[in-house]
Parts: structure tokens; sequence; C-alpha cells
């Protein structure tokens, strides 16, 4: 049977100017939320900031490469929502990352994405590194 992953949950407060005019949450700030629980996974997790990082693998960040979400319920100002962050999948020179957002019990969306560590090239564009092992102990 295989492990369980390890689980990191990322909480928030929806404030007014999160919302559409509609007064529920605008669909961006979900990703821009996901980001956030995203870094936040590896700091709990124990991996340095990827500034610390970068000065001894090469490696700014984890550019995301393909993403998919699911809408479930609405959100709006004053929600405490709570993100819970896994990775469920580790490959060679990538990663799943898996997102449940929730209202306390009430599923609100859900996302999962793939991302690599990503290394900058003079010309600003993006290249992929294996996937270190000592952040993936740390994560798993
Ligand atoms: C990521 C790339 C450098 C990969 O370039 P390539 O030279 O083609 O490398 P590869 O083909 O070897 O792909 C690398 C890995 O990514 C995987 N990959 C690449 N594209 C995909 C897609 N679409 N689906 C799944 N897996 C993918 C590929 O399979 C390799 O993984 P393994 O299978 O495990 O070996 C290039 O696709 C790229 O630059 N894409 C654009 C990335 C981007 O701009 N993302 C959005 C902005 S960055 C961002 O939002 C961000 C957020 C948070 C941060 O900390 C940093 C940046």
């Amino acid at each position: 049977m295989s492990t369980p992953h390890k689980t990191i949950t990322y909480s928030l407060r929806v404030e007014f100017g999160d919302c559409d005019p509609a007064g529920i949450v605008w669909f961006p700030n979900f990703f821009r939320w996901i980001d956030a629980a995203s870094r936040n996974f590896f700091i709990q997790c124990g991996v340095p900031p990827w500034r610390e990082i970068e000065k001894e693998t090469g490696i700014v960040g984890t550019p995301i490469v393909d993403t998919k979400a699911r809408f479930m319920k609405t959100a709006s100002y004053g929600d405490e929502l709570q993100i819970d962050v896994h990775v469920p999948e580790w490959r060679r020179k990538s990663f799943v990352q898996r997102y449940h957002c929730r209202r306390g019990d009430t599923p609100i969306m859900e996302c999962e994405e793939v991302r690599i560590f990503g290394g900058r090239r003079e010309d600003g564009s993006w290249y992929a590194f294996e996937v270190p092992e000592r952040i993936r102990r740390l994560c798993e």
C-alpha cells in the first residue's frame, strides 16, 4: 500500500477586492492563492526560500507547465478558505501538485498542476532541472 502523501494546508480570508461585481471570488484570484499555497508547501516541508536554493542549485522557482481546475461552489468576501496541498507524483524533471480549496468542510474548487524546478537562461527563458532528491525527500 502506498504511503500517504504529506499534505500542507494554506489558509486565507477572502477580501472585498478579491470579488467580482456579483460579490463572488473572481476566478484568477484562486490561481494567485494556489501559487502562494504551492510555495508555502515547500517552505513548510523545510525547503529554504528559492532565493537561497538558487545560490547553490540555480533553481529560481517552480514554473507551471500544465493546469486543470474545477469550480464547485462560489466563495465571497469574509470567507475563511483552506487550501490542502500535496504532491501525488514525482517525475524525472517535473512533479504533480494537487490542491483542494475548501470553506471548512465545503469543497470550493480543486486544481491539479504540473510544475518543474526551473532555472533561467540569459535570455530569460526557463529550463528544467531533474527533480532534486533532497527536495523530494523533504516533501514526500
Ligand atoms: C518548462 C519548460 C522550460 C520546459 O522546457 P523543455 O526544454 O521543453 O523541457 P522538457 O521538455 O524536458 O520538459 C521538462 C519537464 O516538464 C514536463 N512538461 C513540459 N511541458 C509539460 C506539459 N504541458 N504537461 C506536462 N508535463 C510537461 C516534461 O515532460 C518534463 O518532465 P519529465 O517528463 O518529468 O521529464 C518550457 O516548457 C517553458 O518554459 N514553459 C513555460 C513555463 C511558463 O512560463 N509558465 C508560466 C509562467 S512561470 C510561473 O508562473 C511561475 C510560478 C511559480 C514560480 O516559482 C516560478 C514561475
